[in-house]
């Protein structure tokens, strides 16, 4: 399933705002707009939107394809005017495609204004007729009161059963990892303002891509892909602890070395084709987060010409869609950890787990995997966390690695 809004000419125009413009020295989350806001921010870096210039939804196994398309065929017709030539400058699209190749709505939107930072510069694209935009901080939003939780598709119990499922198929050869999510919903007694939750995410997992796009809202550990130029980067994340002597744990497990091993091959194998050279390093490393630490491994490379790959596109878009789902959120071999998901998870994962990011017009871009994260409809919620299951695995562990990684939306939630 495919739908856009109307197709007609964009005219995009980008200006470096002057240093004594107030929102050039704002935090970009304390200019998130209300409503049901764009942004992607990164320590203090990133994008943020306003407006909907266009969008388009699509579903199933070509939604990737299908919207580099479009984006494609919108920004060649654009009139642009951009005065600051950087990634993220120009025409910008936003957006978040589904973990599955179901029915469910994958989204790109343009916004009618982008406002951006990078490298201490800061400039404001408008897109088609623009809308007006805040000329200062927004007053700080209230977080909800009163938040209740329960469970999602699947009680604890329910869970730890299809944990212990998991394991045993493992256990008979029949794959090697599997990465089994659950969620919670949460309902509190006003609508939720997403700003309330892009601030306090961003202010407590810096580190993180914090983004929100057309209701998903979260703070992402994990790159799925950036692309600058030739350039390509993959930040793989894949093995959980969340106790004291985390850091020491992980790096003496042989379960989370495995786990994270797979994860980093699959990401290795997907865009080693597009690459003149890719490298992993020969150890992972420790990424430490305010509620968890996890393996991490950044596999850097450089990308062959598109001449080289006869016309094959290698914009950001394309190698998040190549990429996807990696073994960080799927598992190995691909086709059987999706089934086994299908089958044992009880629920469909929605955007959760699938790629989230932007694209601009020279095809450069950054897509996060949507990871520590809820689908917000009003004042409910939809939270969602998975682990990554292999022989070694323990149900009641892994559940205990789940709800550790729900404390980073619940957190916030609870104030
Ligand atoms: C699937 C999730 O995390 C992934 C990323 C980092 C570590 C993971 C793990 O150790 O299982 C998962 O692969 C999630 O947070 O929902």
């Amino acid at each position: 399933m495919t739908t856009a809004t109307s197709l007609e000419p964009l005219v995009v125009r980008t200006v470096e705002l002057k240093t004594s413009d107030p929102r050039a020295t704002a935090a970009l989350v304390d200019l998130v707009p209300p409503g049901r806001p764009l942004a992607w921010v990164h320590n203090g870096e990133g994008l943020i939107g306003w407006g909907e210039a266009t969008r388009l939804v699509v579903s199933g196994p070509d939604r990737f394809t299908k919207a580099v398309e479009w984006w494609r065929t919108l920004h060649l017709d654009a009139v642009v005017s951009d005065a600051v030539q950087l990634p993220g400058t120009g025409p910008v699209a936003f957006g978040s495609f589904t973990f599955a190749d179901g029915p469910t709505s994958s989204v790109l939107v343009v916004p009618q204004v982008v406002l951006g930072r990078r490298d201490g510069r800061t400039w404001l694209t408008v897109i088609g007729s623009g809308e007006p935009e805040p000329d200062r901080p927004v007053p700080a939003a209230a977080g909800p009161q009163n938040v209740e939780f329960t469970d999602g598709a699947l009680a604890a119990d329910e869970w730890r059963r299809a944990v212990a499922t998991a394991v045993e198929r493992i256990r008979a050869g029949q794959l090697s990892k599997v990465v089994l999510a659950r969620d919670l919903i949460a309902r509190a007694d006003a609508p939720v303002d997403v700003r309330h939750l892009v601030r306090r995410l961003n202010q407590r997992f810096p580190a993180c891509f914090t983004f929100s796009v057309d209701g998903l809202v979260g703070a992402t550990p994990e790159l799925l892909v950036r692309r600058e130029g030739d350039r390509v980067i993959s930040r793989v994340l894949a093995g959980t602890a969340w106790d004291a002597d985390a850091k020491a744990r992980l790096l003496a497990s042989a379960k989370d070395q495995e786990e994270h091993e797979y994860a980093v091959r699959s990401a290795f194998d997907a865009i080693a084709p597009y690459c003149t050279e890719l490298r992993v390093p020969q150890q992972p490393s420790v990424m430490e987060l305010a509620n968890v630490s996890h393996l991490a491994s950044e596999v850097t490379g450089t990308l062959r010409t598109r001449a080289s790959l006869n016309g094959t596109p290698t914009d950001a878009l394309s190698l998040a869609g190549l990429l996807h789902p990696t073994a960080a959120v799927c598992g190995t071999p691909t086709g059987r950890a999706g089934r086994a998901i299908a089958q044992l998870e009880g629920m469909d994962r929605g955007r959760y787990a699938g790629p989230v990011g932007w694209l601009d017009a020279r095809g450069d871009g950054e897509w996060g995997i949507a990871l520590r994260c809820a689908e917000v409809d009003g004042a409910r919620l939809r939270l969602f966390a998975g682990c990554g299951i292999v022989a070694g695995s323990d149900p009641e562990s892994e559940f205990a690695e789940a709800q550790a990684k729900f404390v980073a939306v619940r957190e916030v939630l609870e104030g």
